[in-house]
């Protein structure tokens, strides 16, 4: 059987340490280190020890195996940071063991220990998948900084592949608000709802038509949420096929038959500790659906090609701009999965039922990006204004950052601006009010008492009207 270290325990009632006993810490190491969980592999009782008295106190988990079987068992239960592995061992040698593991699937980064420092070894530790190494005999400075650039190196890579996605998401994140704007009813409670959701780990699907700020809300969530500090990682599931999709996702392992293997990271990894956000999650491919199943139920995913599954902490927030239930109806979109996924529901509304927040939307995607564009903000004539709260803006928010944007590089709002094509679509009652007043505002040439003398109300109502929508 393996023997945990419990952090409470006392190694030095162990055999007494080998290597570089008297050594004195000073300092702090790496941010890292505090929280990294570390398996130790060595069949020696004296170095098992050391390495034991070494590491108690400075990360957070720390397990010990006795041999490559043991250390086997204790890699199917747990997540490991740092496996520091001796090389010379019993029955199989650690290179060879790194090998095989790596195939079935070893998501650690490993340091090999050895005393032995010949040049073939190095090599099959680097190609066996060792990220460093030790020579005995090694001090506990050398030790804790071997961790340490390993677990700053993991950190680098996790961070590169977070900013990978993030060009990738081919979004303008930089110079998008990281809130949502607008101080309509509408929207102050999504953003209630999206402050509540953010107290919680449950996984939320927010629904809304295309650029309408689905995403917005999700990085809102994020960094309201207790996992700011982990990473945001962005998904796109449609137009992607089941093989590509799933690598992407769960990542993949393959080795060929030279024994040279490959591992691909996927992107639940890199999520892990924060949030996966799955844009269009209707459009997931069966595949995917099936194993999200897998992980939504057990906790653990098994990476493509992989035989060991990984444990993994992450909120899932999915975006819809169909009816998922629709999909679940049309036996497009697993109906456990929807149950799953669909904890907490948030739903965007469409721009033109928020009216109130036109104006406001206008005055921010003006000023940013003049500021960006090094153009000068274009004059917003009454008469365009009142065109734009009278649009109903299919392409929601989006449609209206462009159209200001346009504006911009033209010098000007288009004078065509507004002329709204009929949809068939039901509006709710406020939205219809809000456009018949302002066109009959623009046919009657922005002269409110005439407006109101032929709506037939008072003209303190097309005031009040005017100046809730910020007129
Ligand atoms: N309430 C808001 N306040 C500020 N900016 C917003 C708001 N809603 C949307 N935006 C902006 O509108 C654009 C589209 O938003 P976003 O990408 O979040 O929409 P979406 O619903 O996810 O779109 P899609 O369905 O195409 O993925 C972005 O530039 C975003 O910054």
């Amino acid at each position: 059987m393996s023997r945990t270290i419990n952090m409470t325990s006392d190694p030095s009632k162990s055999a007494a340490p080998t290597v570089g006993a008297t050594d004195v810490l000073v300092g702090s190491f790496t941010p890292e280190l505090p929280k990294a969980s570390v398996l130790v592999i060595d069949d020696e009782p004296g170095m098992r020890n050391f390495l034991s008295k070494a590491l108690v106190g400075h990360c957070a988990t720390l397990d010990v195996a006795t041999n490559t079987e043991e250390a086997a068992n204790l890699l199917d239960a747990n997540s490991y940071d740092i496996v520091l592995l001796d090389n010379v061992m019993p029955k199989q040698n650690g290179v060879e063991w790194l090998a095989d593991q790596r195939r079935i699937g070893l998501f650690s980064d490993v340091i090999l220990m050895t005393a032995f420092a010949d040049l073939d070894t190095a090599i099959a530790a680097i190609r066996a998948g060792a990220s460093d190494f030790l020579l005995k005999p090694f001090r506990v400075n050398q030790l804790l900084n071997a961790i340490a650039r390993s677990l700053a190196r993991a950190q680098l890579l996790r961070q590169n592949a977070v900013l990978r996605h993030e060009v990738e998401a081919g979004k303008d994140l930089l110079h998008n608000s990281d809130a949502l704007l607008g101080s309509s009813n509408a929207i102050k409670s999504v953003r209630a709802a999206i402050a509540k959701a953010a107290t919680t780990s449950s996984h939320v699907v927010i629904r809304g038509e295309v650029g309408s700020g689905k995403q917005i809300a999700a990085r809102m969530l994020h960094s309201n949420s207790s996992r700011a500090e982990n990473p945001f990682v962005w998904l796109q599931c449609k137009g992607m096929n089941e093989d590509t999709l799933q690598t992407r996702l769960f990542g993949r392992i393959e080795s060929n038959s030279d024994d040279h293997w490959q591992e691909q990271d996927g992107m639940l990894r890199d999520a892990a500790g924060g949030i996966l956000y799955l844009e269009d999650v209707e459009m997931l491919s069966p595949g995917c659906q099936n194993l999200l199943v897998e992980l939504l139920t057990t906790g653990r995913f098994r990476p493509i090609g992989a035989k060991r599954s990984v444990a993994i902490d992450v909120q899932i927030v999915s975006s819809s701009t169909q009816s998922l239930q629709q999909a679940v109806n049309d036996n497009r979109f697993r109906a456990d999965l929807f149950y799953m996924l669909n904890v907490i529901e948030i739903t965007l509304p469409p721009l033109r039922e928020r009216g109130e927040d036109i104006v406001e939307l206008i005055r921010y995607f003006s000023e940013s990006l003049s500021a960006r564009l090094g153009l000068s903000q274009p004059a917003l004539p009454p008469v365009t204004r009142r065109r734009m709260l009278a649009y109903r803006w299919p392409g929601n928010v989006m449609e209206l950052r462009n159209t200001v944007e346009r504006a911009l590089i033209n010098g000007g709002y288009d004078p065509r601006l507004g002329k709204t094509a009929a949809t068939g679509e039901i509006e709710s009652l406020a939205a219809v009010e809000q456009r018949h007043i302002l066109e009959t505002l623009d046919a009657c040439g922005g002269n409110r008492a005439e407006a109101a003398r032929r709506l037939g109300v008072a003209r303190k109502t097309i005031d009040r009207k005017c100046q809730a929508w910020g007129l």
